[in-house]
């Protein structure tokens, strides 16, 4: 693990967030700070920024190290995959779910080989990064031999048609790359996203506090969309039963006629049926918007 040394040194009292410095969560997690408010320069190939808007100093570590610094660590804050979380063996608080990152741990072996249960695999050469994980897994099924378990740190799915295995445990998400190593999925140990997570011994508590209910306002803003619409009096009930929001829908009088305006949050996954609905039943204007940020 390589952290390049810092522009400047972090700030004494800052609280400590570890950011995945690359891979698969990266993209998400710069949105997430983004649309926290967590404002921060990071220079070209620094792993450490000071946020200009709170008393917090970025670390871009390694997905695979954050858990680690955050449990046994100084590090207060971290963002990382609940399979790092579980592999890493350490202590953490787990403060919320941030719905990116899903994808599941799977044994895997060879299309064209007979292995169709995990305890066939049991005392043979499995190649993995989560070697705790699958230790533990597989003691279910062992009777006399012990399975091989070797560690590689990525291109796992290479190691059966490479010789050096005769399944794997890795992540999946779309399939692709199981599929382009011609394996299949065996069974699935865990299913896992990415999380906020904190030290249980941070100095920090009321930052943590603070940098929590700001995520959860966006994750929960990512997940819906705001819809108004018109409608006249006698279908205002029935269109409120299509759009009751989270908690009620808003409902204002238009000026000088029997019409209503209606807002309300809406899944973002529903937008189009309901959109479609409100049309059939006689509402007009119907206008949706992106929420950006929200306090639930
Ligand atoms: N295909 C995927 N889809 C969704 N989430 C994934 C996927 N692959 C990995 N993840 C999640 O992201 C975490 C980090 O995985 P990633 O492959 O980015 O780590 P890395 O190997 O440290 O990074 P890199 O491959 O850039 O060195 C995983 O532990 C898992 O929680
Ligand atoms: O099911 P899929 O959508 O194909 O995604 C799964 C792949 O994604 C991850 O690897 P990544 O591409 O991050 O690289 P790595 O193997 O170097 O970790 C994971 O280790 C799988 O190989």
């Amino acid at each position: 693990m390589s952290v390049n040394p810092p522009s400047s040194p972090p700030k004494q009292d800052n609280l400590l967030f570890a950011i995945p410095k690359k891979g698969r969560l990266y993209e998400s997690v710069v949105k997430l700070l983004n649309g926290a408010g967590l404002d921060y320069n990071r220079p070209n190939r620094l792993d450490i920024a000071h946020c200009s808007s709170l008393p917090v100093t970025l670390v871009f570590l390694p997905a695979s190290d954050i858990a680690k610094y955050v449990g046994e660590g100084n590090v207060d804050l971290g963002i990382t995959g609940q399979d790092i979380i579980a592999e890493s063996k350490t202590t953490v608080n787990e403060l919320m779910n941030l719905e990116f990152g899903r994808c599941k741990l799977a044994v895997q072996a060879p299309i064209d080989s007979a292995i169709t249960h995990p305890s066939q695999l049991a005392g043979k050469r499995i190649v993995t990064s989560f070697p705790d994980i699958t230790a533990n897994y597989f003691k279910q099924f062992e009777t006399d031999k012990l399975t091989q378990i070797k560690y590689v740190g990525g291109s796992v799915e290479a190691a059966c048609g490479l010789g050096l295995a005769d399944g794997i445990v890795d992540l999946v998400e779309t399939g692709t790359t199981m599929k382009a190593a011609g394996l299949e999925i065996i069974s699935t140990i865990m299913t896992t996203q990415a999380v906020l997570i904190s030290n249980p011994k941070t100095r920090h508590s009321k930052l943590v506090k603070k940098i929590h209910q700001r995520f959860v306002g966006f994750v929960l803003a990512q997940q819906y969309k705001m819809i108004t619409y018109n409608i006249c009096t006698e279908k205002l009930q029935q269109a409120i039963k299509i759009t009751p929001g989270r908690k009620a829908p808003t409902i204002n009088p238009l000026f000088n006629e029997a019409f209503f305006a209606v807002s309300a949050m809406v899944h973002r996954g529903d937008v189009g049926d309901i959109m479609d609905d409100l049309h059939e039943l006689g509402a007009t204007d119907i206008i949706v918007f992106d929420l950006e940020n929200c306090r639930a």
